[in-house]
């Protein structure tokens, strides 16, 4: 199995704290997910550092806001080296093309691979009853994640972030070329956190996954090399 199949979440707050789990896991895991409290504690900098270093990030920065600056936002993230960026579904068609066209117009002028570029679905945290209650749309979920892979792909974005519930119906919606990232993941007895719609490794993998993103079931890990071998082994 790829170690590229696996991300592991930095979710911490300092460039000393990432590189440090980045120097520990490196030989282990081939691709890191730089989220929003180590971007706004660390730069763009820890980016370009981590990349530099041989192994591949997603930016996870979820962008969300009219076209125009998600656009130039795209541009700017670009220059990180990072291999994947993402923004919301929900911000609409126009967001989102916006996004990719920013995207692979920057990476043609920096003369570079241009970024996969995805699309949130509905948080993984999210459950049925916040959904409607909180949320306030009717219907299913896996109705509303089908409909904005849909939109992501007709956006011409490379995939989505969804939970590994959905993946199958994404998967069967939108081809096997569609990029599926799915967080949302538990080995068997972890705890769950704050994640509500979940599936452990292996799961996600048969259901036909790209990517699984996983933090805290192995940065929380007292052992956490042993932590990324039994997940590795699981897929
Ligand atoms: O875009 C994401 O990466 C993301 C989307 C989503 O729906 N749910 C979700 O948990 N994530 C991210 O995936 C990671 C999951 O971390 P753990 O719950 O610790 O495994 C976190 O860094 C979240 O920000």
């Amino acid at each position: 199995m790829s170690k590229d199949k696996l991300i592991v979440a930095l979710d911490v707050d300092t460039q000393e704290k990432a590189l440090e789990l980045v120097g520990e896991l490196a030989g282990h895991v081939g691709f890191f997910k730089v989220g929003m409290e180590l971007f706004y504690g660390a730069g763009i900098e820890i980016v370009q550092e981590i990349v530099a270093a041989g192994t591949q990030v997603f930016l996870d920065l979820k962008l969300h806001d009219i076209p125009n600056t998600v656009g130039r936002a795209a541009r700017v993230l670009v220059r990180s080296g990072a291999s994947i960026i993402n923004v919301h579904a929900s911000g609409g068609g126009a967001m989102l093309r916006a996004a990719g066209a920013s995207a692979r117009e920057e990476a043609d002028r920096l003369g570079i691979p241009a970024p996969l570029v995805v699309a949130v679905t509905v948080l993984t945290s999210i459950d049925r009853e916040t959904y409607h209650r909180d949320m306030g749309f009717t219907g299913e979920i896996e109705e509303r994640v089908r409909s904005w892979a849909l939109l992501a792909r007709e956006s011409g974005l490379d995939g989505v972030v969804c939970s590994p519930q959905e993946i199958k119906l994404v998967r069967d919606t939108c081809g096997p070329d569609f990029t599926i990232i799915t967080p949302g993941i538990r080995p068997a007895g972890a705890q769950l956190g704050d994640q509500r719609r979940v599936m452990t490794p292996g799961e996600a993998v048969k259901a036909g996954a790209s990517h699984l993103v996983v933090g805290r079931p192995v940065t929380g890990a007292t052992d956490r090399i042993a932590a990324v071998a039994a997940i590795l082994d699981e897929i």
